[in-house]
């Protein structure tokens, strides 16, 4: 363990929107100051202290500094900077209409908890105290910064305006960066980590390449004997470039070699029909602590964004006495860097070979819908968003005057009120019967991991559902004097065609394995189909048997897995 004693890194936010928080267009998107929260969020998750905010009202980021002249100044004077911005930056180009495009300056320090003598000892700024700044700017006192965190992904060029900007001294770095770097800090397993290095070289190549440009446009612009230095910049270019380019090559030939082993993996499980129910979800909406609760792993849940990186699976026992393989996924978040989907594809893969996905959400959330909306763009990225899906309405404790959840329904203990009727109904016992009926109405299951609240609810809902997709082809005949057997086909089932024929009808059709039991055990004659299982035990038998065999494979495939990850 390092670095838990050491100074942290103090950073100031940027960030640039169209719409305030209280000025949204919908409540599913999140506005200025929510993507800035989740930012901080972002920061202190990868152990950066947050000493302030500048924020911009702009319809989309300035293209060459991502914030206007003014606030540059602005951001200059939070960073202790001297007040004037150099001379002006050559790629810079000439924005007059500039800072008509906003209409209001904020700066805002951080109420920044620490004590006196933290500052007392800490080193003295070796930055030349901030000049009075012109009015209307307010007046940030002179502080050290070290990063300025901007709420987006720079482009090349932002980037080393902005750098340029900052003389170089106070650091540039972005969303895209941030996440990377949380990712890099967490990832555990060899190839978390292939991937999070592949998708920061990705990252940095075009920056690079760039930067280099930038200085060798720079030395041959001068008049003269620029042309040593030009020549140098180049090759300089060319030898970065190529390690970099070497190194993903190799990054992505070993992240080729692992992805096969997977698939291999999979086919082997797939071989072995026990479904695969994985978790998806908003980052830090609860993914695991819903497995802990479904399962009573130990699944490291934490508050703080991406505590999961790497895909872990428990088996979960359903009351029908089936198995099913439950997996949590690393967590969605808005405006997810597309690199990093890109080098995590093969993770997120396996979200694609799910029987059934449960999307958690963290429905104490203001952003809930917003959140929601994140993950479904991801899924559809993904190609998952047809895979059968059960959203979970996670944290219903920390809905205000949820008070714990009362479990309602039960008839046993209505008694114990003398006769209640609704009007008497405690609060907490109302607001939970308006969040179970508000989950109804979305189709949602209302449930508190922390308090296991509706997590039997859940286990009955997945079970169900994987009996509802879990359809079989059947063709049968149905006698005309039973025809109440062709109604609850149609409902329970798809039916792909009809003939009418002297003895019944013919029916073609996909139902629950449960349904087609139930036929062949009301003596209706299966016509080819699906096998429908004379075995006696007439258990939905929506799972296949889970041998102790089967077992001993999966474990011993896991921690072959496992192995070759760590090697
Ligand atoms: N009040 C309340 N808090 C919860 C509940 N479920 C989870 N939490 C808390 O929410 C935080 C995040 O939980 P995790 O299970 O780590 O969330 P996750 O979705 O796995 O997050 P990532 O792995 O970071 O994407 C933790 O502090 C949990 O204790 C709940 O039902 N009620
Ligand atoms: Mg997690």
């Amino acid at each position: 363990m390092y670095g838990w004693d050491l100074p942290k890194e103090r950073v100031v936010l940027v960030g640039v929107g169209g719409q305030r928080n209280d000025e949204k267009a919908s409540p599913n998107a999140y506005g200025l100051d929510d993507s800035l929260s989740e930012l901080a969020q972002l920061a202190e998750t990868a152990g950066l202290q947050v000493v302030g905010r500048v924020t911009q009202r702009l319809r989309a980021p300035h293209p060459g500094t991502y914030v206007g002249k003014g606030k540059l100044r602005e951001l200059r004077l939070a960073c202790g900077l001297t007040d004037d911005v150099a001379e002006e930056d050559e790629e810079e180009e000439a924005h007059d209409d500039d800072d008509d495009d906003f209409d209001e300056f904020e700066f805002q320090w951080e109420d920044v908890s620490e004590d006196e003598d933290e500052d007392a000892s800490a080193p003295p700024s070796p930055r030349p105290p901030a000049p009075i700044p012109e009015q209307p700017h307010p007046k940030p006192k002179p502080r050290v910064v070290d990063t300025v965190v901007f709420d987006d992904e720079l482009t090349p060029r932002q980037n080393r305006n902005l750098a340029k900007i900052l003389d170089d001294r106070v650091q540039v770095c972005d969303r895209t960066m941030l996440i990377l770097d949380i990712f890099s800090q967490r990832a555990r397993t060899a190839e978390g980590q292939l991937q999070v290095e592949m998708a920061q070289l990705e990252y940095q190549l075009p920056r690079l390449s760039k930067m280099w440009t930038h200085l060798e446009r720079q030395a041959g612009g001068g008049a003269g004997g620029g042309g040593q230095v030009k020549g140098m910049g180049e090759k300089q270019i060319e030898i970065d470039k190529r390690l970099l380019r070497d190194r993903i090559v190799m990054l992505k030939r070993k992240l080729d070699k692992v992805s096969t082993h997977r698939a291999a993996y999979r086919d082997r499980r797939a071989a072995a029909p026990i479904p695969v129910v994985s978790l998806v979800g908003y980052t830090n909406a609860g993914k695991s602590t819903v497995l802990n609760a479904l399962v009573g792993a130990g699944v490291l849940a934490e508050d703080k964004l991406f505590a999961t990186l790497d895909p872990t699976t428990r088996r979960l026992s359903l009351p029908n006495g089936k198995d099913v393989l439950l997996t949590d996924t690393v967590g969605f978040i808005q405006r997810l860097p597309t690199d990093l989907i890109a080098a995590f594809r093969a993770t997120l893969e396996e979200i694609k070979d799910s029987t059934l996905l449960l999307h958690v959400v963290d429905i104490s959330s203001p952003l809930a819908g917003a959140q929601v909306a994140a993950v479904e763009a991801v899924l559809e990225d993904l190609g998952a968003l047809d895979i059968p899906r059960v959203t979970v309405w996670n944290k219903v404790d920390a809905l205000t005057g949820f008070e714990g959840g009362v479990v309602l329904g039960g008839g046993a203990d209505g008694g114990a009120d003398g006769g209640a009727d609704a009007g008497s109904e405690t609060t907490a016992e109302a607001r939970t019967r308006e969040v179970l009926s508000r989950a109804a109405k979305c189709g949602a299951v209302a449930v508190s991991a922390a308090t296991g609240f509706g997590v039997d609810a859940l286990v009955d809902v997945v079970q169900s559902e994987l009996v509802r997709v879990s359809l079989t082809r059947v063709e049968v005949l149905v006698p005309y004097d039973k025809g109440s057997v062709l109604g609850e086909i149609r409902r329970a089932g798809v039916v792909e065609s009809e003939t009418w024929r002297e003895d019944g009808t013919r029916v073609i059709a996909h139902v629950p394995v449960s349904a087609a039991r139930r036929l062949a055990s009301l003596g209706m004659t299966a016509v080819g189909g699906a096998d429908l299982g004379a075995d006696s035990d007439g258990a939905d038998d929506v799972v296949a048997t889970w041998s102790e065999e089967d077992e001993a494979e999966l474990e011993r495939l896991l921690m072959e897995e496992e192995e070759e990850a760590n090697t």
